[in-house]
This record gives C-alpha cells, sequence and structure tokens, in this order.
C-alpha cells in the first residue's frame, strides 16, 4: 500500500498524513541501531502498520478521547489512535502509550515530541497501571494472548473501559480460553489488513 493510498483508505487531512511520514521516517531512522518492528516489515508500513493501527481507532466508541495502548512498542496502534483524534478533532484527546522497555519508549517520545501527537508515554508494566487513570478504551496489538492480556489490562478495564484488541487468525480459539477466567460481551470485527480481527470487549469481569 502506498501513502496515497493510506490516505485515499483513511481521509485524514494531508497535515495528518505528514505526522505519519515523520514516525514512518523516524521508524526507519531508529531501527538502524534499535529493535523496534520486524525489520522485514518496515517497506509495508502504510498497510501493515499504519492502516492495521487506523482501524482501530475507526472501531472506538463514539466521541471516546482517552485511551490507553498496552505494550506499544513502536507506537501501534496507539500513535495512529493519537493521530487519529487530532485529525478529527475530538476534544481533551489522550493516549497513554504504556510501554515497559527503555529504548523503545525513548522512541515514542521522539515521534510525539516530532508529531505532536497527544499522547503521553508511560514507561512501566501495565500490571502496575493506576485505574484513575480511567481511560475509556484499552488497546493492544502483538503483546499476550487474550486470557494473559486481560489479567495485564485488568487495572484499567474495571474501571468499564472498552477493549479493542488486534488478533490473528486464531481469534475464536483465544476467545474460548479465555472465557475459561473471564465473562465480558464479545464482537468480532474483521480485519481491513489480513485474516485477523479486532476483538471489542465490555464488561470484563473475572469468572
Ligand atoms: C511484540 S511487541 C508489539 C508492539 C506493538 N504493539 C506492535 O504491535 O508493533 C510487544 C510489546 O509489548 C511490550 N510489553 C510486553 N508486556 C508488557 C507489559 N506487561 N507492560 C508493558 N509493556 C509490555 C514489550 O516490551 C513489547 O514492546
Amino acid at each position: 500500500m502506498s501513502q496515497a493510498a493510506f490516505q485515499a483508505a483513511t481521509d485524514v487531512s494531508r497535515e495528518t498524513l505528514q505526522k505519519f511520514v515523520i514516525w514512518e521516517r523516524l521508524l526507519n531512522d531508529w531501527s538502524a541501531h534499535t529493535n523496534l518492528v520486524a525489520r522485514s516489515t518496515l517497506p509495508d508500513f502504510w498497510e501493515r502498520h499504519a492502516l492495521d493501527s487506523w482501524q482501530v481507532f475507526e472501531a472506538g466508541p463514539d466521541g471516546a478521547a482517552r485511551w490507553a495502548d498496552i505494550g506499544s512498542g513502536a507506537g501501534f496502534p496507539g500513535l495512529a489512535i493519537a493521530l487519529g483524534l487530532a485529525d478529527r478533532g475530538v476534544a481533551d484527546a489522550q493516549v497513554y502509550l504504556v510501554e515497559s522497555i527503555g529504548k523503545k519508549a525513548a522512541f515514542l517520545r521522539e515521534v510525539v515530541k516530532e508529531t505532536g501527537a497527544p499522547a503521553t508515554i508511560l514507561c512501566q508494566r501495565a500490571e502496575t497501571l493506576d485505574p484513575a487513570l480511567a481511560v475509556d478504551v484499552v488497546t493492544a496489538r502483538a503483546v499476550a494472548a487474550l486470557p494473559k492480556l486481560l489479567t495485564l489490562c485488568d487495572p484499567l478495564l474495571k474501571t468499564d473501559a472498552t477493549g479493542l484488541f488486534l488478533k490473528g487468525a486464531r481469534h475464536g480459539e483465544e476467545l474460548t480460553e479465555a472465557r475459561k477466567y473471564w465473562t465480558f460481551d464479545a464482537t468480532v470485527i474483521p480485519s481491513r489488513t489480513g485474516d485477523g480481527a479486532i476483538l471489542k470487549l465490555k464488561n470484563v469481569a473475572h469468572v
């Protein structure tokens, strides 16, 4: 997918597109010395990373302004969500990018500084997050299988947040496994970028 195809698929402004371009440039530069994403995926930034992340923003509840992205890595999907919230003019937008590895958190700080994305980096383990963050939505991509992921996200989900989790083709098996330990209402949204799905979970609680 080209940059132009990404813009057509998302309808972002030219200004927002430039922010994604800055992010891609920094990702390529930093990848020379820091392991941020699989290097083989760098040429496919626009579909594999940018659009894959953008679809999580699109799946969010209307007007949701406060988000947390767990295990954000190089910012997927959380930074794309922050750029989306700014692009759409959502009031009081704030995305917490939670990443426990210092070098990755430093990369996130640099991208946020260069793009002005409405995001705050929390360099800590998700299990230690303060429920008082009171976010509307919790997101994650490629962090852990669903049963463990719900444990990591529990401090935030217990304040009634919606979970939006990008999963691969075996998402059905993950849902079945997670139901042994958790109760929730799930909606499965087919992915725009492959054979996976976004799992949208509400009312998450321990069995
Ligand atoms: C495979 S990477 C995925 C990164 C990004 N979400 C993506 O899809 O490109 C998983 C990331 O989650 C972070 N991580 C794993 N467990 C975590 C935890 N308990 N708290 C915070 N970050 C965590 C790791 O440091 C790593 O950067």
